[in-house]
């Protein structure tokens, strides 16, 4: 290893042993940086980890739920004020309506943070199959920095100064993906399916917009790219709920024997109350709402969908004069 090779090598701790947080440290580690994987059933307690360690990158895979308690737990630490902050969560906080980044950036103002999103199946990263990701921040050396913790042969890693967006379009995309499992565990066929991820992206754009988000970056990986891997893939949690709705289950059974956890379920929630507070429309993740809460059947949400009042493909377009 070069020299400058070694000075980039970090101390990293992973928060959160589950699919994401083990495929992650193992692409941290193949780099050679000293990587402390944690969970809740570590021998040792997350206070004795970070003080030890003394991490210049923390990252975070843990799921929605447990992200406010452990920023909590994390806060009370003393730490190098030059500490990193990675988040790779995928989800939007209940009532808040915050994402991963909004939560972690709120317990550590004075800390860079970075959000980590793309088209990344653990399961195919675990087999070192080739992907890529972007990291976005602010904070264009943090980004950087956490580039170099990650990129490999077999990892390719952007960076981008959209945080919001980068981070909605990993979120936003797990609703859309349990309507493609419908679709699919509905045999509704390539045409249906191009379509419903199309206008999928439409409401994903609408409202990232309204949060602030890039619109260019919902054409990028973390948008259309990990729209692309979750709506297509059986390994997708998110895509699997919504096939095994359509084939009869109930989302109680679906569930309990899903391996790991399943963000757009609760992400789906949230996004309603967004869009009610802010008018904006989003039917597809209306109908997946109300699959999800028992009131449609996976047919009557198709035939909701198809038949809403027609009209033009783009809010906005500008209609050119040509006579
Ligand atoms: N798997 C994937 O392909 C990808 C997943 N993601 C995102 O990463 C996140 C984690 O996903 P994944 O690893 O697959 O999920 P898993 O279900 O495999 O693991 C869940 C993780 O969250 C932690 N966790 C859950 N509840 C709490 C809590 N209350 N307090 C503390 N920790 C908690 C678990 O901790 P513990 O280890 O202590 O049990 C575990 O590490 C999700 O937001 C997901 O959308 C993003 C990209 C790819
Ligand atoms: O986010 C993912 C791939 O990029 C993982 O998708 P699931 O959470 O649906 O398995």
């Amino acid at each position: 290893m070069t020299n400058s090779k070694i000075q980039n090598l970090k101390s990293v701790v992973i928060l959160g042993g589950g699919a994401w947080g083990k495929a992650l440290a193992k692409l941290a580690a193949i780099n050679g940086n000293q990587v402390h994987l944690w969970s809740r059933s570590d021998c040792q307690p997350l206070e004795k980890v970070l003080e030890d360690k003394n991490a210049q990158v923390i990252l975070s895979a843990i799921s929605m739920k447990g992200v406010r308690d452990v920023a909590s737990r994390v806060q009370g630490l003393p730490l190098s004020p030059q500490t990193i902050f990675v988040t790779a969560t995928k989800g939007l906080e209940p009532h808040t309506t915050y994402t991963p980044s909004q939560i972690w950036q709120a317990a550590f103002p004075d800390h860079p943070v970075v959000v980590l999103s793309g088209p990344n199946l653990s399961q195919e990263i675990a087999q070192e199959l080739p992907a890529a990701t972007v990291v976005a921040s602010k904070n264009t050396n943090a980004a950087q920095t956490v580039q170099i913790v990650f990129s490999s042969s077999r990892f390719r890693v952007y960076t981008n100064p959209d945080p919001v967006g980068v981070e909605l379009g990993g979120t936003l995309k797990n609703v859309i993906a349990i309507a493609a499992g419908v679709c699919d565990g509905l045999h509704l066929g390539t045409n249906a399916k191009a379509a419903l991820v199309t206008r999928g992206l439409t409401e994903m754009v609408r409202i990232g917009q309204s949060l602030g988000a890039k619109t260019e970056t919902f054409y990028g990986l973390s948008g259309l790219g990990d729209l692309l891997a979750t709506c297509n893939s059986p390994l997708s949690r998110n895509y699997q709920v919504g096939y095994q709705l359509a084939n009869g289950k109930t989302l109680q059974g679906v569930m309990a024997n899903l391996p790991g956890t399943a963000e757009g379920v609760n992400t789906c929630r949230v996004l309603m109350e967004i869009a009610q507070q802010q008018g904006i429309a989003i039917p597809i993740t209306e109908q997946v709402y109300q699959l999800l809460e028992g009131e449609v059947t996976p047919r009557l949400a198709l035939d909701k969908l198809m038949l809403r009042d027609i009209k033009p493909e783009f809010d906005n377009f500008p209609t050119e004069q040509i006579w």
